[in-house]
């Protein structure tokens, strides 16, 4: 992103925790964390297992709500935002992406991405969605006849199909091979440069943060440091 004309943020996170429990059994996953998140923006989340990087994009994602602290996506406060809004702002807003594909076995490749255009108000063409991933051969077929990179770049395009202004990913080459997992975040970085979504990517692995425009590096609920790459690589580029 030039460092000339910054994009707006979308993203504002101020002195955001999260303790899961309470008394004894409490567990803090998320301490004082405060963070921009500029529309456009590529960012990578590293850490430890533990360190909250889910607990974060679930709060991102309006799956989970914190216990102190604000998060801001443009206008809507998802601080104090109800199930009914939160249902309607991931509904409109995001996009997920998660370790496990979630597709629906008996649906092929155009009906598992048709279930979410169906249900939004400017999705794009299922079929562009398919061919946006490279999946455009096999949209007749059914999971279970797709490898498992193939199945995650199913759901990428139903991730994407609902045109989310951001694309929220958990480990998604968690379960895949290293060629196959550098495939599947070949297909997130173009759609991050192509359409201008903004993602935000959790992984273990720290060879992935070169592809990011920042990299945030969480410990034990804090974050720890913000690193800003000033030239992005591309997955083919990374070695891990
Ligand atoms: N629903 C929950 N109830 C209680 N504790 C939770 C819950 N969710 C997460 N935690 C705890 O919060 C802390 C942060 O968890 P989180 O899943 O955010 O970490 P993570 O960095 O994503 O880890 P991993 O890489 O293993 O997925 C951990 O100690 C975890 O056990």
């Amino acid at each position: 992103m030039p460092a000339t004309a910054p994009a707006p943020v979308v993203f504002q996170i101020q002195h955001l925790s999260k303790v899961y429990g309470q008394g004894e059994v409490a567990v803090t996953a998320l301490r004082d964390v405060s963070l921009d998140i500029r529309r456009g923006e590529f960012m990578v989340l590293l850490g430890a297992s533990g360190s909250g990087k889910s607990t974060l994009l679930n709060i991102l994602g309006g799956l989970d709500t914190p216990s102190e602290g604000e998060v801001r996506f443009t206008d809507h406060d998802l601080t104090r935002a109800d199930e009914a809004a939160l249902t309607r702002y991931r509904r409109e807003h995001v996009g997920f992406v998660f370790q496990f594909y979630n597709l629906i076995p008996s649906l092929t490749v155009r009906e598992n991405v048709a279930l979410v255009t169906d249900i939004v108000a400017s999705p794009m063409d299922v079929d562009e969605a398919i061919d946006r991933v490279g999946l455009s051969p096999r949209r007749d077929h059914f999971p279970a006849q797709l490898s498992g990179g193939e199945q995650q770049r199913v759901a990428i395009a139903r991730a994407i199909a609902k045109r989310p202004d951001v694309l929220l990913c958990d480990e998604p080459t968690g379960a895949l091979d290293y060629q196959t997992g550098k495939l599947v975040l070949e297909v997130i970085a173009r759609i991050n440069a192509e359409l201008g979504t903004t993602a935000v990517v959790i992984t273990h692995n720290a060879a992935i943060a070169g592809m990011a425009d920042r990299v945030v590096y969480l410990g034990d609920g804090r974050i720890q440091k913000v690193v800003e790459n000033a030239r992005k690589l591309s997955p083919s580029d990374l070695a891990w």
